[in-house]
């Protein structure tokens, strides 16, 4: 490459000004992205230290008024270097501008001045401040005998209210503190938003299949076999503990931690354990931070006064620079893909930081992601099985039931006979119960209540969605046909859009149970801050005996009451339109029935769903992941998804739905003109939600093997579009293997 774009400033938002310098001879093998270097900077013969964000062999200027590099400013590439080299890796994978993967990797301080609550405190003994008082009284120094007086009340004054209320003043405020009797504490600049709880005096000693782990993982990374670490362990074997095993080493070594986790709010209990192993050199992040509160987390943790930070995927990019490992809880999680550009999997991103700093990568999961297991089966990543629960705890039953024998038999409620019977038992003996409703998605798709048929694309095996007017769309290549109005199987009239919701269910269960207390959580109810944690903690104290609820329900909680576990309609995720179905409904599945049982009764998973003959709901329901991979596979491999293929998402979106649906064609075009034969094209065709806030969208899918061709693909076209005027008006994304629907 002959040209370097250098960014000299980075403190400030000023991360889009990139500067263009020429690369000299001595440099052009050694320089690399992320490095910093020395830039002659204006006319004045100023010298600037610099980081190179992007190495080029486009000329964005005049090439013979270009200086040149002056020279590396430091060997190796510092914290900041390597944060900036994991945003270009970023933009490269996922596609975004460069400001956009920055901004991403290293959160800004905001102009915007942040909220501080300061507090007021006195500074000298009482009996010191008293006498003042007196003094000042009779110097008639009124505001100051107010703040004072105000003291010697209560311990301490907000800040705010003072001025508010006793009329405190910045020239007071100073005065008293030059004088030695009060202080100003910013108390939320650099304070943990949890606060310590009482730290565990001994921890565990590990089992020996734990132990096993930690010794094989250690002697890997003595031996420097940094390949990353899958655990892939059931429900209740001691992951958990591993972890902390393997963080309380690194923190010996006198190395930092990041412990990604999909939601704070949702992992709590989680959370808490790692506050009494690690104690205050825990912190977190988490989504409620306000962006100055987190880049405060990020500061402390940069100062040394963090050493193991815990947080959803931003908190891969704590600036640690001893970093010394990277461990991923439930790493199977569709949260840890980013929904805006640049489009990241934080698993990834893992992979990529670790490499560079040569920390390790642990992920842990009961069923871990089929990318991920594909990887350890190839020998990319390091298994580790725990199939036993602590103390050979029992795993819970299931059992499955037909819903087109219920229909059959007359029956059309939403419970089953089966999972009634079990209900009224569980509520005579006072245990308590989880119903839980798999909705995914945002169009229903199409089956026949008779026969549990479900009306598929015939080129890409992914149900159909029903739109307006009966319109069945795919959501992949834009295949549409009209509903039908008998069942193509069986010539039943049941077949229609399949939907059902938590306050239905709710309904349904008080009138079947009259008498019995239920809970509701979903996205209505735990709209307000707090909502999640008022409805869990009510359920757990036993203030109900039934919580109806979306997937938010299954993950993590333990809830040693429950012994009841009831899927209503497993098909809810299974027929979401995208090639992923299976696997989060496999998922899904087994967390719930992980649910049931946690405390002495064993527990039983009952899983309603018209297609009891599907893979993932058999295997779900014997609990044998090994199997469900296999079955998984097959397929991936049958339809080249990944992880046997890559497949690249370009999404667009435009207020003007017409242009947008004559871009899509055009970039088809253009982008069929360019493809190698390896790459596959498919689309145009409406997403999901294929209107988004007055937005319209499209989406165009490439697919192939090799994901060089593809990133290939993408160079090439960014570099298209600004030449394309009708292109050039729409937002486009890139999304590199898409986890979740658009
Ligand atoms: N070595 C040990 N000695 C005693 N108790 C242990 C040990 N390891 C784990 N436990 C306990 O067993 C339970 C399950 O362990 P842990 O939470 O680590 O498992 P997990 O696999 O992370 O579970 P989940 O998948 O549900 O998050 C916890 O209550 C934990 O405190
Ligand atoms: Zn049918
Ligand atoms: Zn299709």
């Amino acid at each position: 490459m002959k040209f370097a774009n250098i960014i000299v400033d980075i403190s400030l938002e000023k991360l889009d000004r990139t500067f263009q310098y020429r690369i000299p001879e001595e440099l052009q093998d050694i320089l690399k992205e992320g490095m910093q270097v020395r830039v002659p900077f204006g006319n004045g013969g100023r010298i600037l230290t610099g980081y190179v964000l992007e190495l080029t062999d486009n000329c964005e200027w005049d090439e013979g008024k270009l200086k040149p590099i002056l020279g590396l400013a430091e060997k190796g590439i510092r914290l900041e270097g390597q944060l900036i080299a994991l945003a270009a890796w970023m933009r490269r994978t996922y596609g975004s501008t460069m400001n956009q993967a920055l901004k991403t990797v290293l959160p800004v301080k905001k102009s915007v001045q942040e909220k501080i609550s300061r507090e007021v405190r006195l500074a000298v003994p009482r009996e010191e401040a008293e006498a003042v008082l007196a003094e000042m009284e009779r110097k008639h120094q009124t505001a100051r005998v107010r703040i004072l007086k105000a003291l010697l009340e209560q311990a301490s004054l907000d800040y705010a209210e003072a001025q508010k209320a006793l009329g405190l003043t910045a020239a007071t405020a100073r005065k008293l503190t030059e004088l030695g009797l009060i202080r100003i504490e910013s108390d939320t600049i650099f304070r943990n938003p949890i606060r310590p709880s009482e730290v565990q005096a001994h921890p565990f000693a590990l089992y020996p299949a734990q132990q096993a782990i930690v010794d094989d993982v250690a002697a890997r990374a003595a031996a420097g076999d940094l390949r990353p670490s899958l655990i892939h362990g059931v429900t209740g074997s001691g992951k958990t503990e591993v972890y902390m095993e393997l963080i309380a080493s690194v923190l010996e070594q006198g190395k930092e931690a990041i412990v990604l986790i999909p939601e704070i709010a949702l992992t709590f209990q989680t959370v808490l354990r790692f506050y009494r192993r690690f104690g205050d050199q825990v912190s977190i992040i988490h989504s409620k931070l306000s962006a100055g509160e987190r880049y405060d987390q990020f500061e402390r943790a940069r100062r040394g006064g963090v050493k193991v930070m815990i947080g959803p995927r931003s908190a891969l990019f704590t600036p640690f620079s001893h970093l010394g490992v990277i461990v991923i809880d439930e790493e199977h999680e569709g949260s840890y893909k980013s929904e805006n550009a640049p489009r990241y999997h934080a698993r990834e991103a893992a992979v990529e930081r670790a490499r560079m700093c040569g920390a390790f990568v642990v992920l842990g999961s009961a069923t871990p992601s089929v990318d991920s297991y594909e990887r350890a089966r190839e020998g990319v990543y390091q298994l580790y099985e725990l199939p036993l629960r602590i103390e050979n705890r029992a795993m819970p039953e299931t059992e499955v039931v037909d819903l087109r024998e219920e229909l059959r038999m007359g029956n059309r409620s939403v419970f089953s006979a089966r999972l009634k019977e079990l209900m009224e038992e569980r509520l005579r003996k006072g245990g308590q119960i989880m119903l839980f409703l798999n909705r995914r998605g945002y169009a229903g798709f199409v089956s026949c209540r008779a026969c549990g048929h479900v009306i598929k694309c015939p080129h890409c095996d992914v149900s159909l969605s029903l739109h307006h007017g009966g319109r069945m769309v795919c959501h992949y290549c834009g295949y549409q046909t009209q509903a039908p109005k008998k069942c193509p199987s069986c010539g039943s009239v049941y077949i229609g859009a399949f939907r059902a919701g938590t306050q239905q269910v709710a309904e349904a269960a008080a009138k079947a149970f009259p008498g019995a207390r239920i809970l509701r959580m979903d996205f209505d109810t735990t709209r307000q801050k707090g909502g999640h944690e008022r409805i869990l903690e009510a359920f757990s104290r036993k203030q109900a005996d039934i919580l109806v609820g979306t997937q938010m329900i299954v993950k993590g909680h333990d809830f040693p009451g429950v012994t009841l576990v009831g899927v209503l309609a497993a098909d809810l995720s299974l027929y979401a339109g995208d090639y992923r179905a299976a696997e989060r409904t496999f998922q899904l599945l087994v967390q719930a029935a992980g649910r049931a049982g946690r405390g002495d009764t064993p527990g039983v998973a009952v899983i309603q769903t018209y297609s009891p003959d599907h893979y993932s709901i058999e295997t779900a329901a014997a609990q044998d992941y090994q199997a469900f991979f296999e079955k998984e596979m097959a397929f991936r491999r049958m339809m080249n998804y990944p992880p046997a293929a890559h497949l690249m998402a370009l999404y667009l979106m435009s207020e003007d739905e017409e242009a947008l649906n004559r871009g899509a064609e055009r970039l088809k075009v253009l982008a069929a003109a360019h493809t190698r034969k390896e790459i596959v094209l498919i689309g145009p065709s409406d997403p999901g939600l294929s209107k988004l806030k007055d937005i319209y969208r499209k989406v165009l899918y490439l697919k192939c093997t090799e994901i060089a061709y593809l990133t290939e693909w993408k160079e090439w076209l960014e570099a298209e579009l600004p030449k394309e005027k009708l292109l050039s008006t729409f937002n486009i994304q890139f999304d590199m293997d898409p986890v979740n629907p658009f």
